[in-house]
């Protein structure tokens, strides 16, 4: 009993009870005829049974055995529905073919879920979940919140919407935080260009990294006094302003601006930033996580 209960609450389980919600959530999303969803801990199975009708075919993930176990009874005979044992965390994602997601995420683990699916080489076109509404804000980042360096590493890529606030009354058990259910789409085109891509990494990861609490300290061996002067008049931000305090929008001039107006050797600086960034995230998730690998396989 009390080895079970132990686990239930590794697993991170406040499930959903009502089919209407579900329901209406699913028809707030894209969900068609013709899409393939991969569902992230399936639970009793109550999004997976109006998913399944929505759409061509889903893949649960769920590693609760004895939920697993359920699942795979309660929906033996549907076609469209195949359900998996495992963590979702070392599934192997579609190499090719397009996909969304549709899950109420394990609160736990939303970092490490959000980090696989959107540094995936092939990511979801569509990521629709319901999620703690404060890492929703700093996912999201500006208007929700400030901007975050995840936020601007990820905006290139992804547009971020928090589609609807749910009631802690909507799980069961009832949940202390609040949710939200949160929609992450894949943008069709980058909003920065392919051969810019891994400067813009590494400016922001720099930025970000550097010691110092205002624009002025951050940006002090990369812009002179005076450049970040004009910038900030120019953009509209104070050089006395935290990097939070500016948007994407205002990001995309400053960076516009550091690759015309800066020289190749003050250029130099921020190079690496963002893979030295990643080796050490590598080092926490490795000290969080020594879990067994087991790959699954799937489309
Ligand atoms: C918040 S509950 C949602 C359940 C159900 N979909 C619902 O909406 O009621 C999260 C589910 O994810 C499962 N889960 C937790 N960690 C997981 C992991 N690493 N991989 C796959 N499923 C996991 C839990 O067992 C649980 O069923």
């Amino acid at each position: 009993m009390f080895i079970n209960n132990k686990t239930k609450l590794e697993h991170s389980q406040n499930f959903l009870h009502s089919k209407k919600l579900v329901s209406e959530l699913i028809r707030e999303s894209n969900i068609g005829n013709k899409d393939i969803v991969i569902e992230i801990g399936g639970g009793k199975g109550i999004i997976t049974e109006q998913l399944a009708k929505k759409c061509n075919k889903v893949y649960v993930i769920e590693y609760d055995l004895d939920l697993y176990e359920n699942l795979k009874v309660k929906f033996s005979n549907r076609k469209n529905i195949e359900i998996i044992y495992g963590d979702f965390l070392e599934f192997e994602l579609p190499k090719e073919h397009r996909y969304k997601v549709f899950s109420s995420i394990p609160y736990n683990i939303t970092a490490a879920i959000l980090s696989k699916l959107t540094s995936s080489c092939n990511p979801p076109e569509e990521i629709y979940i319901i999620i703690q509404e404060e890492a929703a804000r700093k996912y999201a980042g500006n208007p929700y919140n400030r901007e975050s360096m995840r936020s601007l590493l990820l905006k290139p890529y992804f547009d971020f919407k928090i589609i609807r606030k749910l009631k802690k009354t909507d799980f069961m058990p009832v949940p202390k935080v609040n949710s939200v259910f949160f929609r992450i789409q894949k943008r069709k085109n980058s909003l920065i260009k392919q051969d810019k891509i891994g400067l813009y990494y590494d400016f922001i990861s720099y930025i970000f990294s550097k010691s110092g609490k205002d624009m002025k300290s951050r940006c002090k061996d990369i812009f002179s006094y005076k450049q970040i002067k004009r910038l900030s008049r120019d953009i509209g931000f104070k050089i006395t302003d935290s990097p939070t305090y500016l948007n994407y929008e205002q990001w995309l001039k400053v960076f516009q601006y550091f690759i015309i107006g800066v020289s190749g050797e003050k250029k130099k600086l921020v190079y690496n930033s963002y893979s030295k960034l990643l080796e050490e995230q590598k080092k926490i998730d490795k000290i969080h996580r020594s879990r067994k690998k087991v790959a699954f396989l799937i489309l």
